[in-house]
């Protein structure tokens, strides 16, 4: 299981500039081991595409580490800078001790706190949050943690556990998960109307509890993986500590899934574009937050509704990136989702740029394929010219400035630059990595 050690760049001013600023949301990553499926079907071992450059640094510095992911069959590869990284040597306990138990202290004093897990389908979400009998995930460390913190302090513990499943709510405490509906009371607070609250007084009852929820939460099979969360599932912790309240939730997100891959029809289809939808809001949330927008787009999806009161003001949250280390593409896609929550500009070393020329060749033959078959290409009319889907999907773009590094509020575009000797662009959707020419207006 070699980790190869990629040669530290020097960093973009901007990058240096910004590593200072304080997130509102911490987002750490953390790379699953090799699945013995994926052990097996290499003959000298898989090598993971995730390393970390500046892996010496001590997490609780505080410094940024740097996160590297290379792709070994075209070396590209690219950087972002996040909070911290743990690796597939780190154990849970290791997330635990170092991220989640200086939470549960703020919630003990009235606060509420957060903690996601989000990647793709297959990444380890799941296993991140439950974990197993031997290695116990985030969700019993913690309720493990406030257990004992409670029997010192005399403090008394609820729980309440839901999912969201196609953008409504359903309460996997109640035996048929009856839905619960998300109103708005007088004084704008979020309340959820008729959701369950179980007081737990040791572990045993808990794992009962939560066991019994886990059954009535909805997985499938799909193509990248046989149990399949098709809903963020979320457990809140309320303690109630001499007349303070504080809430934990902790947060094991669907996963989100690039469809050209999974093969995802009908039910699957849909299911899939609501949890994509979903945690594009919630990302766009954690962008305002840590950006200190004026307005904060909670109402774009129920889930950032209901965490309207954990996300932003005096709440701190953990994103936890979960990475698969044998995807690439996967990688890319969660860890720039995460690094753009944090305001930081990804960011392709020189090399990666001398490299890229192979895959622009390509996109340029198959442009002009594309463009000879045509001869009125179907064309999308944005300011300052037309963009051109290559593939014909329509994906809807809101790109105000092609180029622009800055995500609007739907669609982050890449720009490639001019193809050879032609007279179009080369843009890439960074959510969907749809390709798309633009051709400037004369
Ligand atoms: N740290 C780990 N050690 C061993 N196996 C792991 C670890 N993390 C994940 N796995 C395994 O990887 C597979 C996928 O993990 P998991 O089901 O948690 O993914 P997920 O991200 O929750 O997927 P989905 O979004 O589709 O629900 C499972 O077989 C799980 O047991």
């Amino acid at each position: 299981m070699a980790t190869p050690t990629p040669t530290p760049r020097s960093l973009p001013t901007s990058m240096q500039i910004r590593s200072n600023s304080t997130s509102h949301v911490r987002v750490v990553v953390r790379v699953r081991p090799f699945l013995p499926s994926e052990l097996e079907s290499k003959d000298k071992g898989p090598v993971p595409c995730i390393s970390v450059l500046n892996a010496d640094s001590d997490p609780r510095s505080g410094e940024e580490i740097t996160v590297h992911i290379k792709d070994q069959w075209t070396s590209r590869n690219e950087c972002y800078k996040l909070d911290s990284f743990f690796s597939q040597e780190n154990g849970l306990d290791s997330i635990f001790h170092g991220e989640v138990s200086n939470l549960i202290s703020g919630v003990f004093k009235g606060s509420n706190a957060t903690v996601f897990a989000y990647g793709a389908t297959g990444s380890g979400k799941t296993y991140t949050m439950q974990g197993t009998d031997r290695q116990p995930g985030l969700i019993p460390l913690s309720m493990s943690r406030i257990l004992s913190s409670c029997e010192s302090s005399g403090s008394s513990i609820e729980i309440a556990y839901y999912e969201v499943y196609l953008d409504r709510c359903y309460d996997l405490l109640e035996p048929k998960a009856k839905e619960v509906m998300v109103l708005e009371d007088k004084d704008g607070q979020v309340q959820m109307k008729g959701l369950s609250r179980v007081t737990v007084r040791s572990m045993p009852e808990f794992s009962q509890i939560f066991a019994s929820g886990v059954q009535r939460r909805k997985i499938a099979h799909t193509g990248l993986n046989d149990v399949s969360s098709r809903s963020h599932g979320v457990l809140s912790i309320i303690v109630s500590s001499g007349g303070a309240v504080g809430k934990l939730n902790l947060i094991d997100l669907a996963g989100n899934e690039d469809n050209r891959r999974t093969g995802n029809e009908g039910i699957r289809l849909l299911e899939s574009a609501k949890i994509n939808q979903s945690l594009f809001a919630l990302s766009n949330v954690i962008y305002a937050l840590n950006n200190n927008e004026p307005r904060i787009p909670y109402r774009e999806s129920k889930l950032t509704r209901i965490l309207q009161d954990s996300l932003g003001g005096t709440s701190r949250a953990l994103m936890i990136a979960c990475l698969n280390p044998m995807s690439y593409h996967e990688a890319v896609h969660t860890v720039s989702l995460a690094a753009r929550s944090r305001h930081i500009a990804n960011y392709v070393g020189p090399d990666a740029k001398q490299e890229t020329p192979r895959v622009k060749v390509d996109m340029e033959a198959k442009l002009r394929a594309w463009l000879e078959s045509k001869s009125k290409s179907k064309s999308v009319q944005v300011k300052n010219g037309h963009f051109s889907p290559i593939s014909g999907r329509t994906a809807s773009l809101s790109a105000k400035k092609p180029g622009s590094a800055r995500p609007t509020s739907r669609v982050m575009i890449k720009d490639h630059g001019f193809a050879k000797g032609s007279g179009y662009r080369l843009l890439q959707a960074a959510d969907t990595h749809a390709w798309y020419c633009f051709f400037p207006r004369l």
